[in-house]
């Protein structure tokens, strides 16, 4: 993991949005959104349900292509595509674990590091060269493990751990390509409070000792609202705040739009409803 010796310099823009407006149909997804996140940054997404945050996950990888406005990941002036995320930087866990049931903890991980499925490199590259990138893969999806503290479940099968350990699974299959933008969607999402308080920390170190730009989806507003160093609002694919914790917090369309809701229904989580 060579990033790890790089100190954050919050200065640099991982990732740009400027006026991005997607529709589906009659859908307004995402309506003129401007955001960014820069190195060593933690930028929250908070909205109610439907608000566009998938959306916009899904045009920052090259899923959804925008209707119109720009993208732009680091200092690339082409769009995402899916299949260089990877060599972009980019890496993305999902709203589910997403985790492949037959395959042990370490090919999960190594599956982070290409778009190809295990096995297929192999095929491509032919023998000798292969077992060497396999062996480093290996050696990189073990060292994403134990930064994490569960290299002791590598050759286990994700489907025999708890649910806890899966999620962590799941982070170091981002992390393993060492990305240099970090999108996380939900990922406390089914998690009790011990382990919430960990991911915390692990969010916060990745972003000071690696100068990751972070930006993360979570309906839990008390981690979002501790954790990030920004927090972007959205409501009906319209981006209504962008600022400190504090600010948002004490926004009276904020409050409207999502927290009031929050506050009266779901406070620890589970989604805003709408
Ligand atoms: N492929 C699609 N086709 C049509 N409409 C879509 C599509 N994807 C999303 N939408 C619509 O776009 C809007 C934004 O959806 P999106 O999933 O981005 O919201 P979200 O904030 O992620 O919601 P949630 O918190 O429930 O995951 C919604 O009205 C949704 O129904």
């Amino acid at each position: 993991m060579s990033r790890s010796a790089a100190p954050a310099t919050a200065a640099t823009t991982r990732l740009s949005l400027h006026d991005v407006s997607v529709r589906f149909g009659g859908v307004v997804a995402l309506d003129h959104v401007d955001l960014t996140v820069s190195d060593g940054e933690v930028v929250g997404l908070i909205g109610p349900n439907g608000a566009g945050k998938t959306t916009l996950f899904n045009v920052v990888c090259g899923i959804v292509r925008p209707t119109s406005g720009e993208v732009r990941i680091g200092a690339s002036s082409r769009p995402p595509v899916t299949h260089r995320l990877v060599r972009d930087g980019v890496a993305r866990t999902l709203q589910g674990l997403g985790l492949f049931a037959g395959l042990t903890v370490r090919a999960n991980v190594m599956a982070g590091l290409s778009t190809a499925a295990p096995g297929m490199l192999a095929a491509a590259l032919g023998a000798p060269r292969a077992a060497r990138h396999e062996r480093t893969a290996e050696r990189r999806a073990d060292d994403a493990l134990d930064a994490l503290g569960i290299r002791d479940t590598a050759g286990r099968l994700p489907g025999d751990l708890p649910y806890p350990v899966r999620k962590r699974v799941a982070l170091a299959r981002a992390l393993v390509s060492d990305p240099a933008l970090l999108l996380l969607d939900e990922p406390a999402g089914g998690l009790g409070a011990a382990d919430i308080t960990e991911l915390a920390q692990t969010v916060r170190d990745l972003a000071a000792t690696r100068g990751c730009a972070i930006l993360l989806v979570e309906h839990h507003v008390d981690l979002v609202m501790s954790l990030c160093d920004r927090v972007a609002v959205l409501d009906f694919g319209r981006l209504i705040a962008d600022a400190t914790p504090a600010e948002v917090q004490s926004d009276p369309a904020v409050v409207e739009a999502y927290l009031g809701i929050e506050a009266d229904v779901a406070p620890h989580g589970g989604g805003g409803p709408r």
